[in-house]
């Protein structure tokens, strides 16, 4: 095939040149805003190495536009033998979010798409970045510059908080994962009782500053397991994941940050020079590659439904199968639609420009296509005064200038289009930000204005959140928000027992004394409180042993977890694995909390 495009590379040259001006992809958006902000699939083509120049094969890849960033459609030109005449064009477009052509700079890939990964990380989210593509087509060069960037801005970028950041590097091959950052040692991705995808045997390091971050990259970038292909000497077999795991100090809740440079998938003409044993490597890459897009589609879908607030009741979620492989299990947080974490994932597609690379260029492209799912698209609400997701954009920013305080904060600033829904799903650090732009306003005033738009938004949930629009929608489901009560009694009349003598699974007390030791003592504004587990008679010996929950003839005590408070005064948060022991005679009265989907906090009910 190679001889064939090289002979006919001038004939091919004069084909492309003929074909007629471009028209839009079928299926691709037509404006940005139908784009998915949350999962934004890009591609970045290559420039041609000096080896594929000198061995004269044209340019098969051709971006729509000659803009960085903001284009839509590539166009793939491929020449086919015809057995009766002489070679005929084929031509193919795909659409993605982004392009970066051959002139682009990592720096301005990073501008676009990974600088708001980091903040979001900071502030509690998990972001992703995968790179993905044919061997040699640029995933390493683009991730480790990337990577650095992303370093840069998370040890010195003056982010707020007191964090600490943790490093994990690992890889996996087939469905063996080895430890990075401990000389390519074997590791086990294991399920613990609470669901959450540990790494056992991983090496976890707490770092301080930028270099000693890199220098850890570095380190691991040199046990990646390597076997030389024809097209690129250095070819990673594996996928390689840096995982930056930031744990906000104040309320022990944490953000993830993951770096990943997805194996090299052969084409089958570099394939075909190997052994069995490379061929096998080759499949098990293309599956996880195969179950990674039905996860990343999954979980789109599902945050689109949930967001579209158009979920029947009774309707199942879409699947999304991050058991798998190994590579969705370890990174399970990303995808599991019952995590309810807060994501943002970006997928750089590599492409080579080679018209020698022109069908691995098109399974790539086709690939990053499938990937997309359009952002959902939301019912417009009735107008409440009382109801921030009802707001259009004049609505709120009528309400900014009379609610910010003094000086007034800039609401075409703060919110130059946002709706009310919009303005509630920015995160904390974003929100702040913005109001900081306008001169005199200072961070307390920053905060106090949020929470005053929460507690508005919370107590429009609480009045009328479920009741029906004209549209017959609630207002809760058109952002997503759902206010569901954290457990509730079997039974009308069960009400009137006291709550001593109704304690059940998931039922919240307030406890007269602290509970268990230090930091895992979920004290709130004067509260302890704790979520009711099981009665400890339902341990086993080694388990009340471990808790130091001593027999205690005549008293009834529960295994409880924590619940603890959140950066915002207002919300809490369960810990599951902090678990402690609490007599009956220890709790106070019961405590309702209320579920809000769209922050993952608990509310309390005044
Ligand atoms: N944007 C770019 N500008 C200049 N050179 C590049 C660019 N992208 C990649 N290269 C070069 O192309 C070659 C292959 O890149 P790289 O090793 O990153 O590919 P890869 O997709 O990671 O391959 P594999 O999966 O086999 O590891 C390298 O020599 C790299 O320096």
């Amino acid at each position: 095939m190679d001889q064939f495009y090289q002979k006919n590379a001038s004939l091919y040259q004069s084909l492309v040149k003929a074909v007629k001006k471009p028209t839009r992809a079928h299926g691709t958006p037509t404006s940005q805003e139908e784009g998915n902000q949350n999962m934004v699939v890009s591609a970045r083509i290559r420039p041609f190495l000096e080896d594929e120049l000198n061995a004269g094969f044209p340019c098969a890849v051709f971006p729509q536009n000659a803009q960085a960033g903001a284009k839509t459609v590539i166009d793939i030109h491929d020449l086919y033998n015809h057995p009766k005449g002489r070679p005929v064009l084929k031509s193919f477009n795909y659409g993605v979010d982004r392009i970066f052509g051959t002139e682009a700079t990592t720096e301005q890939i990073y501008e676009d798409l990974v600088k708001d990964l980091i903040p979001f990380a900071w502030d509690g989210g998990i972001s992703t970045l995968f790179a993905y593509g044919q061997t040699g087509s640029g995933k390493t060069f683009t991730i480790s510059q990337l990577e650095r960037l992303a370093v840069k801005a998370l040890m010195e970028g003056d982010l707020p908080g007191e964090k600490e950041v943790y490093l994990t590097i690992i890889d996996l091959a087939g469905n063996s994962a080895f430890d990075l950052l401990s000389s390519r040692s074997p590791i086990s991705i294991l399920e613990d009782s609470f669901g959450v995808s540990q790494l056992k045997g991983a090496e976890e390091y707490l770092v301080q500053d930028r270099a000693e971050v890199m220098n850890l990259i570095e380190r691991a970038a040199s046990f990646r397991r390597t076997a030389s292909t024809i097209k690129n000497d250095a070819s990673s077999r594996s996928h390689g994941i840096c995982r930056i795991r930031i744990k906000d100090v104040a309320s022990d809740t944490e953000g993830l940050l993951y770096l990943i440079d997805l194996a090299g998938s052969e084409a089958a003409r570099d394939i075909a020079v190997h052994g069995a044993d490379r061929m096998r490597e080759t499949r098990e890459i293309n599956i996880s590659l195969s179950v990674l897009k039905d996860c990343i589609r999954g979980k789109a879908e599902s945050d689109a439904l949930l967001l579209s607030g158009k979920r029947k009741q009774g309707q199942k979620a879409p699947r999304v199968p991050y058991r798998q492989s190994a590579l969705t299990k370890v990174l399970k947080h990303v995808f599991d639609p019952s995590g309810g974490h807060t994501t943002k994932t970006v997928i750089i597609a590599c492409v080579n420009p080679s018209l020698a690379d022109v069908s691995p260029t098109k399974n790539t492209l086709r690939f990053a296509e499938l990937l997309r799912v359009p952002a959902p698209k939301i019912g417009k609400p009735n107008f409440k005064p009382n109801s921030p997701v009802t707001w259009t954009n004049a609505q709120l920013q009528d309400w900014i200038a009379k609610n910010s305080g003094t000086p007034p904060i800039n609401g075409s600033i703060l919110a130059p289009t946002a709706t009310g829904a919009q303005i509630l799903k920015l995160p904390a650090r974003d929100f702040e930000t913005l109001c900081l732009s306008t001169d005199g306003v200072s961070i307390d005033q920053a905060r106090a204005f949020r929470e005053k738009l929460w507690a508005l938004h919370i107590d429009s949930l609480h009045n009328d959140g479920r009741s029906q629009d004209s549209a017959g929608q609630s207002a809760a489901a058109n952002t997503g928000s759902e206010m569901k009560s954290s457990s509730q009694d079997d039974g009308p009349n069960v009400e009137k027992l006291l709550f001593k003598e109704r304690i059940r699974p998931g039922m919240v007390v307030c406890v007269k004394k602290p509970v268990g030791t230090g930091e895992t003592v979920g004290t709130v504004r004067g509260l302890t409180m704790a979520m009711i587990l099981c009665p400890t008679s339902a341990l086993d010996e080694n388990h009340r042993m471990s808790l130091e929950a001593k027999p205690n003839p005549g008293k009834a005590a529960y295994l409880c977890a924590t619940v603890v408070s959140t950066p915002s005064a207002k919300a809490y948060t369960l810990h599951p694995w902090e678990q402690v022991v609490v007599d009956v005679t220890d709790m106070e009265n019961e405590i309702i909390l209320e579920y809000d989907s769209s922050s993952h906090n608990y509310y309390m009910v005044l």
